[in-house]
């Protein structure tokens, strides 16, 4: 039995005349935890759409080894609803009949328990964030998107992001992928960095101990030099 989670085969995704991926392969396991790198316009964000069912490749295949995965997404604006509270913005897509206790344990998971009667206006950006968490965690999600999530946070507050979403991540069990435009978080994170480099997917790096720095910063090096490919050198 595969433990392959998803297989993208020889996708392409043009608008009009203009390629933006294409002869992408990549095959993503159960639990894996993946990031996507590569210059700003390069298609990461592209990819994540169609990965998600957002939008359809122009050509190649997306297969998932279980039918209708329950995937969710998580963008850099949170999209909370205003006028809705904390507790009320988490149940907001969610179906079940459990829903409040649910509510109630995702937001204890993200650490924000004493906030369910709050609006988001009376959040930080962290904790808003937050709060989008525990709202994708309510559709007990298989797979996990990330659309540059942390993007918006000082660097303190990404960093203790980071650690929830790891923490998160693993104990659930999830299989996820993270579109970020910050090298050393894709190499702290991730167990495989992608990088998206000329419409296709160039390059694989093996994980490092996240805690390690010195191993980070080394890998985060080569990764970025593989983005900026040739401008690395001559430029
Ligand atoms: N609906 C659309 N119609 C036409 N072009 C689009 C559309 N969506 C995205 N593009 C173009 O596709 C290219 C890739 O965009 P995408 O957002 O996937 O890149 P990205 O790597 O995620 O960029 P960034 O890191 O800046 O977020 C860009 O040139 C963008 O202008």
């Amino acid at each position: 039995m595969t433990d392959e989670f998803v297989k993208i085969r020889n996708v392409a995704k043009n608008y009009g005349d203009k390629v933006i991926l294409h002869d992408v392969n990549l095959s993503i396991q159960n639990h894996e935890f993946i990031a996507l790198v590569g210059k700003s316009g390069g298609g990461k964000s592209t990819l994540l759409r169609l990965i998600a069912g957002l939008e359809k490749q122009s050509n190649g295949e997306i297969n998932f080894s279980q039918e209708n995965p329950i995937i969710r997404v998580m963008f850099q604006n949170d999209r909370l609803l205003p006028w809705l509270t904390i507790g009320e913005n988490v149940c907001f897509q969610s179906k079940n009949k459990e829903t409040q206790t649910e509510a109630s344990e995702m937001l204890e998971l993200v650490g924000l328990s004493d906030q369910k009667d709050k609006y988001p206006s009376q959040l930080s950006g962290g904790q808003k964030q937050r709060v989008a968490l525990a709202r994708a965690l309510m559709a007990h999600p298989q797979l996990l998107l990330l659309d540059e999530p942390l993007g918006a946070l000082d660097a303190l507050t990404r960093r203790q992001m980071q650690d929830l979403i790891l923490k998160i991540c693993r104990e659930q069990k999830l299989t996820t992928i993270l579109v970020t435009h910050d090298v050393n978080e894709a190499v702290r994170m991730a167990d495989r960095v992608i990088v998206i480099r000329d419409g296709t997917s160039r390059f694989e790096e093996t994980g490092v101990e996240s805690d390690d720095v010195a191993k980070v910063a080394i890998a985060a090096e080569t990764v970025l030099h593989d983005i900026m490919g040739e401008e690395a050198i001559y430029g």
